[in-house]
């Protein structure tokens, strides 16, 4: 589904990712894990195309996506949750996630302006999308709160459904669990765990090993913008270069 080829980007001479290589499956969940500053969210807006890389190839089911704008690679199914998103203040929690699915509508400015018949049909569709990703994240009862009311993992879990209204293909969540407590941790794994029942291709990057390695089936490893291993979180958790690099002597244990 995902192939990403020798890609690379420096940031004043250094390099963030260099020759990053990976492969990832339909319905495969990737963890990405890496030391602070690897280059795991350089990679992922680089999938995305928020961020262009200076080398390399990208290519999403076949067709290569390198040079497309991110909202066209929105349009084949990429969808992006960014670290530390943030939610539309003063809006509810209903809006804030239909905000996320205007940007995929057709009719247009104008016709958005006359609220022709079209622009009628497609707010409809985007409030029925948007309760229907409300209901797959469990938020359905919050839909009228204030979205900045809401707890952390709560909105953690609105940041999801605002990326689920456009049924995407390849899921990147770039550390949706930072910050969160134990209970809210728990429940956003179940639900990733669920998305990842259903089918949906996922990318995670997450610093708490323990919930990458129960989640993922392969792991790919960055250290200092190169992967230095990729396999099952078995192969990981014993590969001598991250436990060297990234896990620790703990981890070891
Ligand atoms: N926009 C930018 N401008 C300059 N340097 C950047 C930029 N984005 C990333 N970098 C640098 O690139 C390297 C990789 O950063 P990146 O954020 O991809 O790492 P990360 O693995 O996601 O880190 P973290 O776990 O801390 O989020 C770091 O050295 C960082 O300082």
């Amino acid at each position: 589904m995902l192939d990403v080829e020798r890609l690379s980007r420096t940031f004043g001479g250094v390099y963030a990712n260099r020759d990053v290589s990976l492969t990832v499956a339909d319905g495969e969940l990737r963890g990405v894990i890496g030391p602070n500053g690897a280059g795991k969210s350089t990679l992922f807006t680089m999938i995305s195309g928020h961020l262009h890389a200076q080398s390399g190839r990208i290519t999403l089911d076949g067709q290569h996506i390198d040079r497309l704008p991110p909202h066209r690679r929105a349009q084949l199914g990429v969808a992006i949750v960014f670290q530390g998103a943030r939610l539309f203040p003063g809006m509810s929690v209903l809006a804030n996630v239909a905000v996320g699915a205007t940007s995929r509508t057709r009719a247009g400015a104008v016709s958005a302006a006359l609220r022709l018949p079209r622009h009628r049909r497609e707010e409809r569709e985007i409030f029925a999308d948007a309760h229907e990703a409300l209901a797959r994240v469990g938020l359905s009862e919050w839909a009228d709160r204030d979205a900045e009311q809401l707890p952390l993992g709560q909105q953690r879990r609105l940041q999801l459904a605002r990326a689920l209204t456009a049924s995407p293909k390849l899921l990147l969540l770039d550390e949706p669990a930072s910050g969160l407590r134990a209970n809210e941790r728990r429940e956003l794994s179940h639900l990733i765990r669920e998305l990842h029942r259903d089918g949906m291709t996922i990318m995670l990057i997450e610093h708490d090993v323990s919930m990458v390695t129960s989640l993922a089936d392969r792991i790919t490893v960055l250290d200092l913008g190169e992967v230095i291993a990729d396999g099952t979180p078995d192969e990981i958790r014993r590969d001598p270069r991250v436990i060297a690099a990234y896990l620790g002597k703990d981890a070891a244990a």
